[in-house]
C-alpha cells in the first residue's frame, strides 16, 4: 500500500495529510486529537468520545439544550441537568455529551454546518466511533405539507434541483453527489411513538438563503430561485416566477427547504458516516412566505423533530 493510501485508512477519512499532522486542534469545538482519542475530564470526571453512537445537530443552541435533557430523560441517564451535560470550550457551538449520545448546535446554513461536520467527523474518527450516526434536528418551510408535519429525508436536493452538493475549491467549481441513507431515513420514521403527529417521507432542498437564492450566478434567475421568497430586502423575481419554482420543486418530489442537508449529506457520504435529516415544517411555502406561528405553536413543533430521535435512538440503544 502506498503512504498515502495508508494515511488514509489508518483514520478512515479521506485525506491523506490528517495522519502526518503533529496533533490536530479542533478549533472551533475547542477539542484536540489527542483528547479525542485519550478523552478529557470535566469536573474532576474523566469521559471519552469513543462510545459516541449517535450526534445530533441543530441549528440553534436552545434547542440542542433541550434535546441534551430531553434525550437524558429517555435514555435514563444518571445525570439529567443541562448544565452537568454541557461540554462546549467555545461560544460557536453549543456541545453536550449524554453518555453515547452528543447534541451540537451547527448555526445557520452551509459554511457554519460544513465547519462543523469537518471537526465533528474528525473528533469521531480520531476517537475510534466510526460507526456514529449523525442525525439534523431542524426546521424548514414545507411544500404542499401542512405546517407541523415532520419531514425524514430521503433526498436531497439542491437549488438546482439536482442530488448534488456545490462548492468552490481553489477557484474551481466542485459538484459532489448529495445521497442520504435510505435504511436509516425508514428506521426513523418507523421509530415513532407519538402519533399527535404527521411524518413523511420525502425530499429536502437545501438553499444558501432563507429570502432570495443562492449567491452563485451561474444560471438564469428563473432556474435558481431557491427559498424564493418575495418578502427578503431585495427581491428581483415575481410571484408567479417564485410559484412556478416551488411547483416545480413539488413535482421533483421536494416537500421541505431548509439550508444545511446537501452539505450534510455530500460530506457524510465522504466520510463514511451514515446521516439522516429530521426537519419540521414551520408553514407551508405554497401558501405564503410569512413564518408567522405563534410563540407556544413555534415550540411544539419544535419538540417533535426532537421526540421522534429521541425515540429512535433509546429503540437502537435497547435493541
Ligand atoms: O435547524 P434550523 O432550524 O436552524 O434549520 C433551518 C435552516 C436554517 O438554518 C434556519 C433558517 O430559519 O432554519
Ligand atoms: O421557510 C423556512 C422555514 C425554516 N427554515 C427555512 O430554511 N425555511
Amino acid at each position: 500500500m502506498d503512504d498515502e493510501k495508508k494515511a488514509h485508512s489508518e483514520l478512515g477519512l479521506p485525506n491523506p495529510y490528517l495522519n502526518s499532522l503533529d496533533g490536530d486542534f479542533l478549533y472551533h469545538l475547542g477539542y484536540s486529537s489527542l483528547e479525542a482519542r485519550n478523552g478529557f475530564t470535566k469536573d474532576g470526571v474523566s469521559h471519552s468520545f469513543q462510545d459516541v453512537k449517535f450526534v445530533v445537530m441543530g441549528g440553534s443552541s436552545g434547542r440542542m439544550r433541550s434535546f441534551a435533557e430531553v434525550i437524558a430523560r429517555e435514555i435514563n441517564h444518571p445525570v439529567q441537568t443541562a448544565e452537568q451535560l454541557d461540554i462546549h470550550r467555545t461560544d460557536r457551538y453549543a456541545f453536550y455529551k449524554i453518555g453515547p449520545v452528543l447534541s451540537v448546535s451547527h448555526g445557520m446554513g452551509v459554511p457554519s454546518i460544513t465547519i462543523l461536520l469537518h471537526e465533528i467527523t474528525k473528533l469521531l474518527s480520531y476517537a475510534g466511533a466510526k460507526d456514529a450516526v449523525l442525525i439534523r434536528i431542524g426546521t424548514s418551510g414545507g411544500i404542499g405539507v401542512p405546517p407541523g408535519t415532520v419531514v425524514i429525508t430521503d433526498k436531497t436536493f439542491n437549488g438546482f434541483l439536482k442530488e448534488e452538493h456545490e462548492l468552490v475549491v481553489l477557484g474551481e467549481r466542485k459538484v459532489r453527489p448529495a445521497v442520504i441513507d435510505q435504511e436509516l431515513a425508514r428506521a426513523i420514521q418507523s421509530s415513532q411513538s407519538d402519533a399527535r403527529f404527521q411524518t413523511v417521507l420525502g425530499g429536502t432542498m437545501c438553499t444558501d438563503d432563507f429570502f432570495e437564492g443562492q449567491p452563485l450566478n451561474l444560471t438564469p434567475i428563473d432556474c435558481n430561485i431557491s427559498q424564493g421568497r418575495v418578502d427578503g430586502a431585495v427581491c428581483e423575481h415575481s410571484d408567479e416566477q417564485k410559484m412556478d419554482f416551488l411547483r416545480r420543486a413539488h413535482s421533483c418530489g421536494v416537500v421541505n427547504i431548509e439550508m444545511e442537508c446537501t452539505a450534510m449529506s455530500s460530506l457524510c457520504r465522504l466520510t463514511g458516516y451514515k446521516c439522516a435529516a429530521v426537519c419540521v415544517a414551520l408553514l407551508d411555502r405554497l401558501k405564503g412566505d410569512q413564518v408567522k406561528i405563534q410563540e407556544e405553536e413555534y415550540k411544539s413543533f419544535g419538540m417533535r423533530p426532537q421526540s421522534l430521535v429521541a425515540s429512535f435512538i433509546k429503540s437502537r440503544l435497547s435493541s
